[in-house]
């Protein structure tokens, strides 16, 4: 094995779990878990809440030590080196705020090169080089003399990740980046990490509880089910093999391929198929409302056919006939549509509906 495709982390048959504490018993989260971490790679971690996500991180990183197993940092048993040694290899940004009082950006990207200084404490050319670098490559480099206390949460995130950049790690773990962002924001952060693992060759590993997100994004995803087992694999393997759906799904939900996401029952009365006529955005938000009306868009021939002309507003009808007192007989806009197609599931005979409304998440 080359020093190229030598995991930058690697968990071999590890148990993480919480060793027992006076009146506590001894807790097994998740047992017999392999992982590989590549360079380059970004991961992303999945799974319900309690499944043991925070528990598996905190175990890679070395802040809890597994209970079996061995974890490999760069091909180094974790538990043997240094903290000064890890923090050159291992860069780690948790969720919970930092309290870093009046501090500027700078000085808190500069805090990540604490590991290379000397007892003496000066920074060299290098640190002052690879802090430039970190607040370029987390598009921060506009807030460096801002104080951190003033930032947004977006803000602050992306200057955290700044200062784990600045470790020049190999292995850079995120604690839920996404939580507190908005969907511009989740976006750009996506886009910088992937950007980043190009242009560092860092692997980054990632929880999240946006399950499209870590669909689209991730090289590997790892999943942690609800059983303590964790199976690791290209999104598309996880996905189509069921093991997404089988992990986050219960009464009344179902993964939708399309979507990357779960969709959930929403107690209306359930519609039929539909074939959708029409092209481009005006299809795709048709399709929303069709589901929305608790309908199920179907390529099937012989369904029911929507038909709708773009607009906006668009105009539409169901199966040939006249929507009575429409515009020249045609529907205008999608709130009638919806409108038009639950009033119409209440007299469908019971053997075409589609199955239970369902809507994303
Ligand atoms: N210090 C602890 N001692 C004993 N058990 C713990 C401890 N911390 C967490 N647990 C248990 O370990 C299990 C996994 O918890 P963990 O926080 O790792 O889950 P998670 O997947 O990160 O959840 P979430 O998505 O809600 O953040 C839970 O059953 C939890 O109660």
């Amino acid at each position: 094995m080359t020093a190229a495709d030598r995991p930058a982390l690697q968990a071999i048959a590890v148990r993480a779990g919480y060793r027992r504490r006076r009146r506590h018993p001894a807790v097994t989260v998740l047992s017999d878990v392999h992982l590989a971490a590549r360079p380059g790679e970004l991961i992303t971690l999945i799974g319900p809440n309690g499944a043991g996500k925070s528990t598996l991180l905190r175990t890679l990183v070395g802040a809890q030590p597994p209970l079996g197993g061995r974890v490999l940092l760069d091909g180094h048993d974790l538990a043997a080196l240094s903290p000064r040694e890890r923090a050159r290899r291992l860069a780690v940004t948790l969720t919970e705020p930092v309290d870093v009082g009046m501090m500027s950006v700078e000085a808190v990207v500069a805090l990540g090169r604490l590991p290379y200084r000397s007892w003496i404490g000066r920074s060299t050319a290098r640190d002052r080089a690879a802090v430039d670098r970190a607040l370029v490559d987390a598009g921060v480099e506009e807030l460096r003399h801002r104080g951190l206390g003033d930032l947004s949460d977006g803000e602050r995130q992306r200057v955290m990740v700044a200062r784990a950049l600045a470790q020049e790690p190999a292995v850079l773990v995120l604690d839920e980046p996404t939580a507190f962002l908005d969907v511009a924001r989740r976006i750009e952060l996506a886009a910088m990490l992937t950007r980043l693992t190009a242009t560092t060759g860092a692997a980054i590993i990632l929880s999240t509880h946006d399950l499209a997100f870590a669909l689209r994004r991730a090289d590997q995803v790892w999943l942690v089910g609800a059983d303590g087992a964790v199976t690791a694999g290209a999104p598309e393997d996880l996905a189509y093999g069921d093991a997404v759906a089988r992990t986050f799904t219960g009464e009344n939900m179902s993964f939708d391929d399309a979507a990357a996401t779960i969709v959930v029952a929403d107690g209306g009365v359930p519609g039929a198929t539909v074939r959708v006529a029409a092209d481009g955005r005006v299809r795709q938000w048709a399709e929303h409302a069709v589901r929305r009306a608790g309908w199920e868009p179907t390529a099937d021939a012989c369904a029911h056919v929507l038909e709708v002309e773009a607009g906006p507003p668009c105009r539409w009808r169901v199966d040939g006939a006249a929507v009575p007192d429409a515009d020249r007989g045609r529907g205008v806009g999608f709130e009638s549509l919806v409108g038009h197609l639950r009033r119409r599931a209440t007299s469908l005979p019971e053997g075409v509906r589609a199955g239970r409304p369902r809507f994303p998440d």
